[in-house]
């Protein structure tokens, strides 16, 4: 049975905090059962903050950086030193792990603009990446932990409402955006709901309405958050304000 739970935290801040807080033991938890950690991160308001979280908690050191991989969730297909990108608002974090043996190498950051001529193919290139650190007959590494953002309007990573579908495990270009810049890449539902445990990140009383639909029914097209799980655990990670029509 996937374990599913709501976890209402004060603030977003307080929520941040306490996201990082998990991170770090479920991290250490995967190193210690493993040897290697997998964890894909988000962009978003709350999904940095949380980054930055982990940046600022001193447990960090009891990590042994050098075996934890990360990866996307979705990142936007513009050029490399735009500040649009989720990986360059993520600096803070890796530039603070890199004095704890953070191996560069293992930041798996989706393709850009400048490096590839269409979202497609830094859509198949990521696609290769995840291939290369997966198991046999595997398309993606067994992801310990996945993050995502909720946007007001139930998008999950750039799978927005009405616009992309991705029954089929992979990565896809995502082109006129509903919400700018307009080209993206993502992983597919499919791939997002292999991981073992999904954590949804959601603050703020404008997603309140998302929220409260995602909870009510899955319906993956209209509603994509209602439709994402671990294989494991889903963890809806919130704060009060986000929560108000629960
Ligand atoms: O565009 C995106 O938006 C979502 C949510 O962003 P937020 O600022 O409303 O929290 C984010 O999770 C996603 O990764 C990003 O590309």
């Amino acid at each position: 049975m996937i374990a599913r739970q709501i976890l209402i935290h004060e603030d977003a801040q307080a929520t941040a905090h306490a996201i990082a807080a998990r991170l770090i033991t479920t991290i250490a938890d995967a190193l210690a059962a493993r040897g290697v950690a997998h964890v894909v991160v988000t962009g978003g308001s709350l999904g940095i903050a949380a980054l930055e979280a982990v940046a600022a908690n001193p447990a960090k050191t009891s990590v042994n950086w050098s075996q934890v991989h990360f990866w996307w969730g979705d990142e936007r297909f513009v050029a490399s030193d735009s500040a649009d990108r989720n990986v360059r608002q993520a600096a803070a974090l890796f530039d603070a792990l890199d004095d704890l043996g953070l191996d560069r190498a293992t930041v798996h950051a989706m393709g850009a603009s400048d490096q590839y001529e269409t979202a497609e193919q830094a859509a198949a290139a990521y696609a290769r990446e995840l291939a290369e650190e997966a198991e046999e007959g595997a398309l993606n590494p067994a992801f310990d932990v996945l993050m995502l953002g909720m946007g007001p309007d139930s998008h999950v990573a750039s799978l927005f409402p009405n616009h992309t579908r991705s029954d089929e495990p992979g990565v896809i270009a995502v082109h006129d955006s509903p919400k700018p810049p307009a080209d993206r890449v993502t992983l597919s539902m499919g791939t997002i709901n292999t991981a073992k445990e999904v954590w949804l990140l959601v603050a703020g009383a404008e997603k309140a309405p998302a929220l409260a639909a995602a909870q009510h029914e899955v319906n993956e097209v209209a509603v994509p958050a209602s439709a994402v799980h671990g294989t494991e655990a889903t963890r809806w990670i919130i704060d009060r304000a986000a929560a108000t029509l629960l």
